[in-house]
């Protein structure tokens, strides 16, 4: 089996009486889509907040590329290749959908330029931003402001500002979330397309999507991973019908 992007082992965060991740243990192989379900409250977001490194965890350890990346910070991580995608409120509404990609390509490179202009007159960046935008359908609205945009088309360039960061891993946060039939179907489309570039770990409350898509799932219950298992797998384990798809079993 080939050696896995990111290995989450024993990962332990309580706050206060309340155990989020209770010695979590999952990974994430390549050219995988590993989807990641759970109840509200079951301590999806805590978990990716610890592996992006904005949470730091009572015990445990986080293996990034081969690398303990536990005591690093976000930055460190994201400029190793973790892309963590589909935080609405990091896009910059005002500016234009090219200069949020430049923005993104910008932090890759280790704030390489002080104005974004020069950015976006250097060749290399702007090439970089260009495709990026190509392959998340987004090359004609490159000039329009971004809060102009759809909100299918503002989670796509989300998606983008990812891609410049050379993503060795994708961690995904509700992609489906707030988007239509066609939005979904394109973003669907998309994240396949995408996890032959990197894995990903997908956190998703859209089980058609889940379904439609994850290599491997695990389902997470009160902080603990209570199973990991194939599509067919999951849909027929009597706990997981039990405890997340709220079925007698
Ligand atoms: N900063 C915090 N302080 C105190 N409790 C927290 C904090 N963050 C999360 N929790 C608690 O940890 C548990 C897990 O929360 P978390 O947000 O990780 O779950 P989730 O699976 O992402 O839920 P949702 O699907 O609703 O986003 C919950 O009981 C939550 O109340």
């Amino acid at each position: 089996m080939a050696e896995p992007v990111l290995a989450v082992e024993g990962v332990c965060k309580s706050f206060g009486m309340v155990r989020a991740s209770d010695n979590v243990t999952l990974d994430l192989r390549p050219g995988e889509i590993h989807a990641l379900i759970g109840p509200n409250g079951a301590g999806k977001s805590t978990l990716i907040e610890q592996i992006c490194g904005g949470l730091e965890p009572d015990a445990g350890r986080i293996t990034f590329l081969g690398r303990d990346v536990t005591g690093l910070g976000t930055v460190q991580r994201a400029r190793m290749g973790l892309a963590r995608t589909f935080q609405i409120s990091a896009l910059a509404m005002e500016d234009t959908v090219i200069e949020n990609v430049l923005l993104g390509a910008v932090g890759a490179a280790g704030g390489a330029f002080r104005f974004l202009r020069s950015a976006l007159r250097d060749r290399a960046f702007r090439a970089r931003a260009e495709a990026a935008l190509e392959q998340v359908g987004l090359a004609e609205e490159r000039w329009m402001r971004a809060g102009d945009l759809s909100h299918g088309q503002r989670r796509a360039l989300e998606v983008a500002v990812a891609l410049t960061l050379s993503p060795r891993a994708f961690l995904m946060d509700e992609p489906m979330a707030g988007l239509g039939a066609s939005g979904s179907q394109r973003m669907t489309g998309l994240l396949r397309e995408l996890k032959a570039q990197a894995p990903i770990l997908l956190i998703e409350h859209d089980m058609d999507a889940v379904f439609s898509l994850a290599d491997r799932v695990s389902v997470l219950v009160q902080g603990r991973v209570i199973f990991t298992g194939s599509v067919a797998e999951i849909r027929a384990h009597p706990e997981v019908r039990r405890a997340y798809l709220g079925e007698d079993a």
